[in-house]
Formats: C-alpha cells, sequence, structure tokens
C-alpha cells in the first residue's frame, strides 16, 4: 500500500453487515449508451459491483439490450424507451452512473433531468458533462450536494470556463462551490472538492491509469461505494484511491478491463487493517 500513512476514509467504508442483503447493501444504476456505445456502462457497472454494491442494474436504449445482455452475468438489465421510463427504473436504486458514452445530445440532457427527480445519489461523468458545455447551470439547477461530477480536465473546461487558470485546487473548490455537488477533477493528482469546503489531493496516482475507459471505471467505482450510503466526499475520495491502487497492482499493460479485478486485492487489504 503507497503511502506513510492509511488513509482517514476507510474506517468508513460500508463493509456488509452479518445481517444485510443485496438490496440493503446498496444499488446501483448505471445507464448505457446506444447499441454501439455500451462498453463504458459495463466497465462502470463492473466497478460498481465489484466495489460492493449488492445489486448493479444496467439501464439502457431499448436497441442496446441485445447487445449487453450476452455480455453480463451477475450484472442485470432493464431497458428504457423514454426519460420517464428511465425514472421509473431507476426509483428502486440508491445511485446512478449517467454519461460514460451516454451521447453528447439532449436525450442525455433530459435523462439527468429525470434522474434528478429520483432520490438516486447521480454520478455524472463524461458526455453527461460535455452534454451541458454553454448551459453548465441548467446542469447545476438539478444537483444536489451529495451528487458526484468526475470531470476530466478537457470536461472541466466545458462547463467552468477558464477556471482553471486558478489552478486546480482552487479551480475544483470553486467549481464545487458553483455545481452544489462533489468535484472529482481528475488527472495525476486528482482534486476531490465538496461543496461545504472539504478538499482532498489523490497522492496515489499513476500514469497506468492513462488509458480508455478508466475514467469509467471510476465513475462506477464512486457509485458503487455512495450507493452504499458512504458520505459522498469520502466515496469519491476512497474510490480514487483505490483505483490507482488497483492500477499500481497491475501495472504495465493495464487496460480499464483489468481494474474492477484488481479491486478485491485492494479491497482485502483495507478489510484486514478496518475494524470491523
Ligand atoms: N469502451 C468505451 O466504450 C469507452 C467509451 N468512452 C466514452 O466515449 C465518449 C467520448 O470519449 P472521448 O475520449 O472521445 O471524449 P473526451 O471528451 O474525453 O475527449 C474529447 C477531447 O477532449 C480533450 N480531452 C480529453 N481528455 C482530456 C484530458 N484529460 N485533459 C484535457 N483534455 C482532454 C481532448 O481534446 C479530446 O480530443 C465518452 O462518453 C466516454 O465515456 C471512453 O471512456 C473510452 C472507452
Ligand atoms: N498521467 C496520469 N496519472 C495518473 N492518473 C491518470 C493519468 N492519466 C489519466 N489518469 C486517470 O485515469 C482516469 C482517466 O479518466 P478519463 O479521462 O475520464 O478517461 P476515459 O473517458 O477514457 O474513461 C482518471 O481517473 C485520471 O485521473
Amino acid at each position: 500500500m503507497t503511502g506513510d500513512t492509511l488513509p482517514d476514509w476507510r474506517d468508513s467504508l460500508p463493509w456488509p453487515a452479518a445481517d444485510t442483503h443485496k438490496h440493503a447493501r446498496g444499488r446501483l444504476g448505471v445507464v448505457s449508451g446506444k447499441a454501439t456505445q455500451t462498453g463504458a456502462a459495463r466497465l462502470a457497472a463492473r466497478g460498481g459491483l465489484r466495489i460492493g454494491a449488492g445489486l448493479v442494474r444496467i439501464l439502457c436504449p431499448p436497441d442496446a439490450a441485445a447487445v449487453v445482455a450476452p455480455t453480463i452475468e451477475a450484472i442485470m438489465l432493464t431497458p428504457f424507451g423514454s426519460d420517464e421510463a428511465l425514472a421509473e427504473a431507476a426509483a428502486e436504486m440508491d445511485a446512478v452512473v449517467i454519461g460514460p458514452a451516454a451521447g453528447v445530445n439532449e436525450v442525455t440532457q433530459a435523462n439527468i433531468r429525470a434522474l434528478a427527480g429520483t432520490g438516486a445519489v447521480l454520478v455524472v461523468d463524461a458526455d453527461g458533462l460535455t452534454a451541458f458545455e454553454g448551459w453548465p447551470a441548467d446542469l447545476f439547477e438539478l444537483l444536489d450536494r451529495d451528487d458526484v461530477l468526475t470531470p476530466h480536465e478537457g470536461e472541466f473546461k466545458r462547463l467552468f470556463p477558464g477556471l482553471l487558470d486558478q489552478g486546480r485546487e482552487a479551480a475544483a473548490a470553486e467549481a464545487a462551490r458553483r455545481a452544489d455537488a462533489v468535484m472529482v477533477l481528475k488527472g495525476p493528482a486528482t482534486v476531490i472538492a465538496a461543496p461545504d469546503g472539504r478538499l482532498a489531493i489523490n497522492d496515489n496516482g499513476t500514469p497506468w491509469l492513462a488509458t480508455a475507459g478508466s475514467g469509467d471505471v471510476l465513475a462506477g467505482m464512486i457509485g458503487g461505494l455512495v450507493a452504499q450510503r458512504m458520505d459522498s466526499f469520502d466515496a469519491a475520495r476512497a474510490a480514487v484511491w483505490m483505483h490507482a491502487e488497483a492500477a499500481r497492482g497491475f501495472g504495465p499493460g493495464l487496460i480499464a478491463e483489468d481494474l474492477p479485478e484488481r479491486l478485491p486485492a485492494v479491497l482485502a487489504a483495507l478489510f484486514a487493517q478496518s475494524s470491523h
């Protein structure tokens, strides 16, 4: 494990209680893109399942169902044909990830609007952020304080033009304040900022993570922890750290698919040190 000190979020990690069951442990929804763009949601779903959500369901447009179904086993699938149907399917979820390969368009905007009306905590990533380029306030007004945004610098600039000139830490803090949500500004030293002023810089980043789809897995991991009712700021910090730890453990040749499969080793080390 990297670093001299143990991470201070480890005592709030959600280990399963003796009397739990899959629904009580946390239910995560992941919204998929269209039939030709389902891989990103599958990566996120697997990250969410591996990090301990009791039940993970991919919510996909009807045309994508025949593509996704043969590729999943423990992960479940519900097709939706409208934003109203998406909200209905998400009503039983504790958290929903939307954005990975969702499409930069009005459908994604409408889907986020519909999800904001459910009780689920939202993790908005990738196209879910880019879809609001030019209209960031339209996204921010939909968010609750425990929702999480996960931009890389390109996506961050689309929502907050010029803000990065202040430096990454100040920019992330101001962005969290403006969005009134938790901000995860990704990069070699990912900055996590909460709207109440809490701020953390991740210290175990690794360039092995610079590979397509690794951000999708991270969004699913954050979703998997918040589905288990971990505080969103702590969940983001924990997921970012575990994501990098998984990548370090794998090293050369890492692709995004490897990250969820390395998580059990990372979790086992944390579990062994916990006061469960
Ligand atoms: N297997 C899959 O299905 C994958 C799907 N993905 C999805 O594909 C969609 C499009 O991804 P793209 O990578 O084309 O879109 P991006 O918005 O990531 O990239 C478009 C442009 O943004 C800029 N940019 C990207 N990363 C940056 C960074 N870290 N710092 C600064 N600028 C940056 C670059 O100019 C880049 O050409 C997203 O929804 C994404 O979630 C990707 O995550 C890759 C894997
Ligand atoms: N050089 C790097 N050092 C450390 N972490 C990196 C580096 N490059 C990328 N990452 C991490 O990899 C992930 C990439 O996410 P993202 O850009 O959204 O990719 P994708 O859209 O392909 O999933 C983020 O968690 C980011 O912090």
